[in-house]
């Protein structure tokens, strides 16, 4: 893979690389990513998983102004909040179809059902449709708290899709979507740590200072359910691409 005339870095994990490629800012770093989505399409991927969150909009307005066709593509999205219809301006499938499905029309898109009435059941519908659609190429965001999708500190590495508890940090942070805190939905569907490792190659964007911490534990720190993010280092192809201010605590 060739990042032109971009500084990165590999960190070595025992017989694991880890691609830390290192921004200016945000701008840069969605170009990066859609240089490998572009790619990855090149050499057949038809499975794309996405994420939420203020992380991947420049990326997805980077792929919004690509020439890039995903009419024959597929997409899974990591997590949708419990309750909030895909109507609700709060809830994730909104987000992409305002961010980017409404633009870039897929053959599929995929993401939970907040409102089932059957968690249970919509948990294991997920895993089927994952099992069903291999992700080729699966986006990450961080949370200040090292969680992926929504797996939160503490959540097993072994469980696929499930219903989480959403902390109190996660809460705060993503309140900024909403009217006031007390609006947050409190559990959310997530993909799990298992099912997000299964995809092939995985992207992790971070920006900005808040994510310093996260992410220094996630490359540099033991792998620890305590931070969800560290199992990365486990899969053999990963690419982080943050700007200098998430990179700022690195050794
Ligand atoms: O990108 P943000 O808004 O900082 O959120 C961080 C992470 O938290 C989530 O919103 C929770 O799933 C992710 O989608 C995102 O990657």
């Amino acid at each position: 893979m060739v990042y032109t005339n971009k500084a990165y870095s590999f960190i070595y994990l025992e017989e694991k690389i880890m691609k830390v490629i290192t921004v200016k800012n945000q701008l840069e770093g969605a170009k990066i990513g859609l240089d490998i989505v572009s790619e990855k399409m090149a050499a057949g991927a038809k499975t794309f998983g996405l994420a939420t969150g203020s992380t991947p909009v420049e990326f997805y307005n980077q792929i919004i102004n690509s020439d890039l066709d995903f009419t024959d593509k597929t997409s899974i999205n990591l997590d949708e909040y419990v309750g909030l219809d895909g109507s609700d301006e709060q809830s994730y499938r909104y987000f992409m179809s305002q961010h980017l499905f409404n633009e870039k029309p897929f053959k599929a898109n995929f993401l939970p059902n907040g409102k089932a009435a059957d968690l249970d059941k919509e948990v294991k519908a997920y895993d089927e449709i994952i099992d069903a659609h291999p992700i080729d190429l699966q986006i990450l965001g961080i949370g200040q708290n090292g969680h992926i999708g929504f797996n939160e500190p503490g959540t097993s590495f072994d469980v696929t899709t499930h219903v989480v508890d959403l902390t109190q940090s996660t809460i705060k942070a993503n309140s900024r979507y909403f009217a006031n805190e007390a609006d947050v939905p409190k559990q959310a569907v997530s993909m799990g740590i298992a099912s997000i490792l299964k995809s092939k190659t995985l992207i992790l964007m971070a920006w900005g200072h808040e994510k310093a911490e996260a992410v220094k534990g996630m490359i540099e720190g033991e792998v620890t359910e305590s931070l969800p993010a560290s199992v990365l280092q486990q899969h053999d192809d990963v690419i982080v691409i943050i700007d200098e201010a998430a990179a700022s605590l690195l050794n």
